[in-house]
């Protein structure tokens, strides 16, 4: 069986406070896009191993019992009666770019898992197993637009369409690591939450909303601040980073035109949005 996971962008994202357990309470709107990874499951003939990871595409650090796709199997295999797997991945979702490319594979490896094994389990449940190894994986359970609040695991649906936008995705040749983006921010309470903000016409948006990891990582890393400026020159009614980054998007009207030329040496991408 194979599924295809696919990445989300941040529209927006304030960081409200840090937790005593170390975590931050944030707000953020979870939007799905069309860029996706490749991911199958076939039974594995012999019996040797429990299972087997092959990957392809954009390498991957860590060893493959770290892989996010590995610690969903394991995580459904302690309650439920799953044979050994060759798994398959083929990487398309630059990883370390704010796009939930490895929380996505996690969940799209749990409904997977769900439907090939006939495990019968709900919504919810998903959700619950997506959420141990992840505190945005399960999103990509339901992988509907939602206002994510808590620690970016609790959501509510949005009514948000981008239908007839284009997206234009670009993703430089940097790692930004979430933990430590979270280690440079001052956390504060918005005074409009993105929940209404989101409601007004999107040529609003770039006077209002704001990502909150940017101020760190610009300083740092003034290449990913050029993208976005590059990004409205070409015409965005809106850009931004993603989540903790490195990967910042424009929001488009207008398909643009040779836009691989434009970021020579990043990874871009142009889609259409629904
Ligand atoms: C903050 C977001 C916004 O989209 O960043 P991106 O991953 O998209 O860049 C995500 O919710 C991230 O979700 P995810 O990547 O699953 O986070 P985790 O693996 O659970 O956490 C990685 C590390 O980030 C920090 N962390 C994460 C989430 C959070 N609300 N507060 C935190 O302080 C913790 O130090 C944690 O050890
Ligand atoms: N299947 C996977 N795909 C991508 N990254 C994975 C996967 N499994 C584990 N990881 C680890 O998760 C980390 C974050 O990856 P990812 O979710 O793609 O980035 P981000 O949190 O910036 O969206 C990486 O350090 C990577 O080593």
């Amino acid at each position: 069986m194979i599924t295809f996971p696919n990445a989300k962008i941040n529209l927006g994202l304030n960081i409200i406070e840090k937790r005593p357990d170390g975590y931050h309470n944030l707000e953020t709107i979870f939007y799905p896009i069309h860029l996706q990874d490749a991911l199958e499951v076939t039974r594995r003939e012999n019996n040797d191993a429990p299972y087997t990871l092959h990957v392809k595409g954009t390498a991957i650090e860590g060893k493959p019992e770290d892989n996010l796709v590995v610690r969903a199997y394991e995580l459904l295999k302690k309650d439920h009666d799953i044979p050994s797997v060759d798994i398959h991945l083929f990487k398309h979702i630059p990883t370390g770019a704010g796009l939930g490319g490895g929380s996505s594979d996690c969940a799209f490896m749990i409904k997977l898992l769900n439907e090939k094994f006939r495990l019968a389990l709900s919504l919810e449940e998903m959700e619950d197993y997506a959420a141990r190894l992840g505190a945005d994986c399960a999103f990509f359970i339901r992988n509907q637009p939602v206002f994510a609040t808590g620690i970016g695991n609790i959501f509510e649906p949005v009514r948000l369409s981008l239908s007839g936008y284009y997206l234009v995705l670009v993703k430089p040749d940097i790692f930004v690591s979430t933990r430590d983006a979270f280690a440079h921010i001052t956390p504060r309470r918005p005074e409009v939450s993105l929940k209404d903000i989101i409601c007004q016409p999107v040529e609003t948006w770039k006077d209002n909303m704001k990502n909150d990891f940017e101020d760190s990582v610009f300083l740092k890393y003034p290449e990913i601040a050029a993208i976005k400026d590059e990004l409205y020159d070409l015409g965005a009614v809106y850009a931004s980073m993603s989540g903790s980054g490195s990967s910042v998007y424009g929001i488009f009207r207008q398909p643009v035109e040779h836009v691989d030329e434009k970021f020579g040496g990043c990874f871009c991408r142009q889609r259409e949005l629904d």
